[in-house]
Formats: structure tokens, C-alpha cells, sequence
């Protein structure tokens, strides 16, 4: 049951323990993973198993979540939305300038061909003293077809969030990761209709994953760009499928981030960009997180019987990781609400600001503090 799969987690909180509690995309189950004391385990390499929760910089160290304790239940989503207050976003002039003038800044440099885009960001506190399940749950509740993560490290601290953004899935050599980007508010069933703002911003994404990755794995190939929704917005997806030779699971997710989604292009200079002039640590949001390295069974032929069937398994790694976006980190009496978008040279300062303002209502929305 899911409230004693929160018990358990709430245990956690007050022995200072970790664990992380989660559900994919449009999944009938919940994931409990707890880690049987308070170790900080830093990941080498990537060929690590359990939880990763990596940083945007991987300078800093991601963290593996030991699985010393894997607890699955039913999760039955309800259909209706949860009453959720209408918060309004408080009018920020101040930083509102501050953010604003940081885009210009960064137009004017894609202007003199410095980069080609750049994915800045800002943080919003509010004051929250719900309690921390109630918040999950509403979460788990209002966005279905997100991985839908509530992460908690004594040591380093607790982060929630509902992220649209797959980074990467591997199962064996095969892997799928896709290009996200361009944003719109939704209204009503009507579609969206895209500029050619929100196009060239993807396709950029898109260019940069496969000429990234081409040389790196033995197959790729893109699906066709589709638009889809998460939460109250829309973006534009191109889904990219392809195999890795063996063991190459780990330069192929060293190779996709940051992508141009969530850091910019060329890479280097647009991530110098980002770490000189946002002024604030990311941390973790824009970094990527999920499961790492799980071990699954692959029985080659159904027809045999079990005593049989050992010669014909082999063991699969499976990693699952999603791009540490729509979150918020959570304290005492307050939350940081992480949101940014992409900046290209027909960005427009104040549409920007908007875009912010419109995905921080994706967890701003559940919070029910005012
Ligand atoms: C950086 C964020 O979103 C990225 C993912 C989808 C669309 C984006 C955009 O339209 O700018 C961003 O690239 C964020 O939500 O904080």
C-alpha cells in the first residue's frame, strides 16, 4: 500500500536515512529505494548500480542511491485532478529585470557568434511548510506521464519533482533518448502552432544528440517530430533510437549531457556561459536521475522448462535516467523551484521571463502555501 510505503520513507526522514521514492511515466506503481545507513556514495563511472541523482556539473560528484531495500506498490492514480490551490505568482520586478537582462546579455553574444543557444535558468523560493507526502502526492496525482520523484539524502537533502525529459534508457546495447524543447502554454484541446523560434530551438537539440552521438554508437536513428504535453504545457519531442557496442553504456550517457535542452550549444561555451553568469548553483536541477545499471533477466526461449531455462539466460543491464527538470529542492519552511528555458538569437527577453514564470506553476501549482 502506498500510505505504508510512505510510513516507511517518513521513518527514514527521522532516522536520517536515504531513500528516494518514485514512479514512471504513466506507471501503476510506486518505487520505494532505501539505503540502509547514511553514506554518501560518489559515482566513478557510471557503471555503478542503483539510484543515480548527478549534478547539471558533473565537476561535482552524482550520488548512487544503494538499493539495500527495493519496495514496489500498486499505485491507484485517481482520474480527478486534486483540488489544488490557485497560488499567484508574486510580481517580482527586481528580478524580473535581473533575469531579463541576462538574456539580453546572452542574445547580444549570440549575435556576435559567441554561441548559437544557451539554456539559462532561475530559482524561485516560496514559503512551504506542507507536510512532504501530501506534496508527493499531489504530484503523483496531477502528472501522470512524468517520472514523478520525491529523493531525500540526509547529507545533501530533498528534492521533488515531474519531469517530462527522458535522458536516456538503455536495455542491453539498445538505447532511446530524445530532443525536448520549445515551449507553449496549453489552452483548452487546441494544439499548438509552433514558430520558427520554438522549431529552430528543437531542431537544434535534435542536430546536436545525433552528430553527438553518431560516432560513438553503432546505430541511430530519429523518429518524426511530435508535440507533447506535460502538465499545462506543450513542447516539441523528436524521439532518437540506436544500439551501443558493449560496455559503451556509460560514454553514451557522458556524450548526452548536458544536451542544447538544458545547457546550450556549442557546449563548452555555452555551459562557461551559464557557470559565469547565472550567479546561482544549479546543483542538481538539469542534472538526471534514475535507475542505474539494473540487473534484468532475458530468457531467449519461453518454451523450455525452468530446470532448462538457465543456459538460455543471459543477464540485460537496464538504466533509466530522466533530465532533472519541473523540480523544486525542499527545506524546513520553504522551497526553490528551478525553472529555465533555451535562449537562440530570436529570443525576446520578457517571452522568456514568461516561459519561466509559466513552468514554475508545474510544482508552484501543488504547493499549497501561499
Ligand atoms: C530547462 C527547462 O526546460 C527545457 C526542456 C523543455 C523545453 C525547454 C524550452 O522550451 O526552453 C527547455 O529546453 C526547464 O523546464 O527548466
Amino acid at each position: 500500500m502506498v500510505q505504508e510505503l510512505f510510513e516507511r520513507a517518513e521513518n527514514c526522514l527521522k532516522e536520517q536515512l536515504p531513500f528516494v521514492l518514485y514512479s514512471k511515466p504513466n506507471d501503476i506503481e510506486l518505487i520505494g529505494v532505501f539505503q540502509n545507513n547514511d553514506a554518501v556514495h560518489k559515482v566513478k563511472d557510471f557503471t555503478e548500480t542503483g539510484f543515480v541523482f548527478a549534478p547539471f556539473d558533473l565537476s561535482s560528484n552524482a550520488i548512487v542511491l544503494k538499493m539495500d531495500a527495493v519496495e514496489k506498490v500498486q499505485l491507484n492514480r485517481s482520474h480527478e485532478s486534486v483540488p489544488i490551490e490557485n497560488n499567484s505568482l508574486k510580481n517580482n520586478s527586481e528580478e524580473k529585470s535581473r533575469y531579463t537582462k541576462l538574456i539580453s546579455n546572452a542574445i547580444d553574444k549570440i549575435h556576435k557568434g559567441e554561441f548559437n543557444k544557451v539554456v539559462l535558468s532561475r530559482k524561485i523560493e516560496v514559503d512551504c511548510k506542507d507536510d512532504y507526502f501530501d506534496i508527493y502526492l499531489r504530484i503523483l496525482n496531477e502528472y501522470k506521464n512524468a517520472f514523478c520523484y520525491f529523493w531525500h539524502h540526509p547529507k545533501i537533502g530533498t528534492w521533488m519533482g515531474a519531469t517530462p525529459e527522458i535522458l536516456v534508457k538503455s536495455n542491453g546495447s539498445q538505447f532511446t533518448t530524445m530532443s525536448l524543447a520549445g515551449t507553449q502554454n496549453s489552452i483548452g484541446d487546441a494544439m499548438p502552432q509552433w514558430s520558427d523560434k520554438e522549431l529552430n530551438e528543437q531542431q537544434l537539440v535534435t542536430d546536436y544528440i545525433y552528430h553527438t552521438l553518431k560516432d560513438k554508437v553503432i546505430s541511430l536513428n530519429s523518429s518524426e517530430r511530435e508535440s507533447v504535453k506535460a502538465g499545462q504545457l506543450w513542447h516539441l519531442r523528436t524521439e532518437m533510437r540506436g544500439t551501443f557496442a558493449p560496455n559503451k553504456f556509460g560514454a553514451v550517457l557522458k556524450a548526452l549531457h548536458p544536451t542544447p535542452a538544458v545547457c546550450g550549444s556549442p557546449l563548452k561555451k555555452a555551459k562557461k556561459f551559464i557557470l559565469e553568469n547565472e550567479l546561482y548553483k544549479r546543483t542538481f536541477y538539469t542534472g538526471f536521475l534514475g535507475e542505474l545499471n539494473m540487473k534484468s533477466e532475458l530468457s531467449r526461449n519461453k518454451n523450455r522448462k525452468n530446470q532448462e531455462n538457465s543456459a538460455y539466460r543471459s543477464v540485460l543491464k537496464t538504466s533509466e535516467l530522466f533530465v532533472n527538470l519541473r523540480c523544486m529542492q525542499l527545506f524546513k519552511d520553504k522551497a526553490e523551484i528551478y525553472v529555465g528555458g533555451g535562449i537562440t538569437a530570436d529570443s525576446i527577453p520578457e517571452k522568456e521571463w514568461e516561459e519561466t514564470a509559466l513552468k514554475s506553476k508545474t510544482m508552484f501549482r501543488i504547493l499549497n502555501s501561499k
